[in-house]
């Protein structure tokens, strides 16, 4: 099964494919700095919540690298924070990007004099990158457990945006779950949302999942309640860019509705997020911040308008499902079922 190359550290530069050119062109751009590569995850080079946090890290230790070239600075921090600054506010809505940005910041704050910290940093970064390919893979094989199997029919899993290896450090969230299930010999077919404005679902997920021979139909977000309302999806599985304290869960426009749809025909409703992805500090869906990106996803595609003139438009890239509709959240620590408050602050226990 596929790991891309997301995001890596290659030749003392961040190297990422760009996603933006998927699925005609498979090309890869570098960077050299952490306010380039914040243009990159701000200009969707590099999406998904965890390989946005996984380009921030190598962002971070770039930026130590160019920094270093002119001789060590005297004040570490002072001399990163521009930078980084810039890199942490360039999508508001995953928190990865904060949680990897305040793991590298730890390294910069534990560094004794005398230490390489270009080094270590780049080490750190690594070690995110890798810590997440692991996690994915274990938070697949304990959502392959949860998905329904049947003795004479394939389980249809429902999924929406991507959540793959393109939107992590590989492997992928969600649909590491449908990786793992495939692995281990389970009759999956995937229904893949579209996923407007963006269309992740259908340049990446159907991408990604025919590249691993996985069976994948592509829908219009708009025929999803009618498929559920005809027996047709068997599970939804989606990612997440952050999910609250009490267990509500931010993902990709789209996803509340599915959830919504989900519980009125009686189908399990799974989602697949990291420790990572998972924000204490906030203690609910309305504290969530919902990034507003540009009229010209809706208005637009690929340059070409497809929109009236001069309408007013809306963009709001995630929505919040409340964790009242989440049947279970997936972790590399395990599976919470009906997810609360209470529950999700025992996986951080041991
Ligand atoms: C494993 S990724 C989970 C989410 O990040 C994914 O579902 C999603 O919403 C991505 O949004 P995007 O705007 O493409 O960054």
């Amino acid at each position: 099964m596929s790991i891309f190359d997301t995001a890596v550290w290659h030749d003392g530069r961040v190297r990422m494919m760009d996603q933006r050119l998927l699925p005609d062109q498979e090309v890869y751009l570098e960077y050299e700095s952490a306010a380039a590569v914040a243009d990159g995850i701000r200009d969707m080079v590099v999406r998904g919540a965890p390989a946005i946090g996984c380009a921030a890290a190598y962002g971070f230790a770039v930026e130590a690298k160019r920094l270093a070239a002119d001789g060590n600075p005297s004040d570490w921090r002072a001399a990163l924070e521009p930078g980084i600054k810039i890199l942490r506010e360039c999508r508001p809505t995953a928190v990865n990007l904060m949680w990897a940005i305040d793991r590298m910041w730890g390294v910069v704050d534990a560094a004794q004099p005398g230490d390489d910290l270009p080094a270590k940093l780049l080490a750190e970064a690594h070690a995110i990158r890798d810590e997440d390919i692991d996690s994915c893979k274990t938070m697949g094989r304990n959502g392959a457990a949860q998905l329904p199997q049947f003795p004479d029919r394939p389980t249809v899993v429902m999924t929406h945006c991507n959540a793959g290896a393109l939107a992590t450090g590989g492997y992928g969230t969600a649909l590491g779950v449908i990786r793992a299930a495939v692995e281990a010999g389970q009759n999956i077919q995937v229904i893949a949302n579209e996923t407007r404005p963006y269309l992740q679902g259908a340049r990446l997920t159907a991408w990604e999942l025919i590249e691993d021979n996985v069976d994948t139909t592509l829908v219009t977000d708009n025929m999803a309640g009618h498929l559920m309302s005809r027996g047709e999806v068997d599970a939804v599985v989606v990612g997440t860019d952050r999910v609250a304290a009490n267990g509500d869960v931010a993902n990709k426009i789209g996803t509340y509705t599915l959830a919504v749809l989900a519980k009125r025909h009686n189908i399990p409703f799974f989602v697949a997020g990291p420790l990572s992805t998972i924000d204490r500090n906030c203690p609910d869906g309305a504290h969530i911040p919902i990034e507003e990106r540009d009229a010209e996803e809706v208005t637009h595609f690929r340059g070409q308008r497809t929109a009236a003139l001069k309408v007013k438009v809306r963009n709001p890239a995630f929505d919040v499902t409340p964790a009242e509709l989440v049947t279970a959240l997936v972790t590399e620590k395990g599976v919470v079922t009906a997810p609360t408050r209470e529950k999700i602050a025992k996986l951080f226990e041991s």
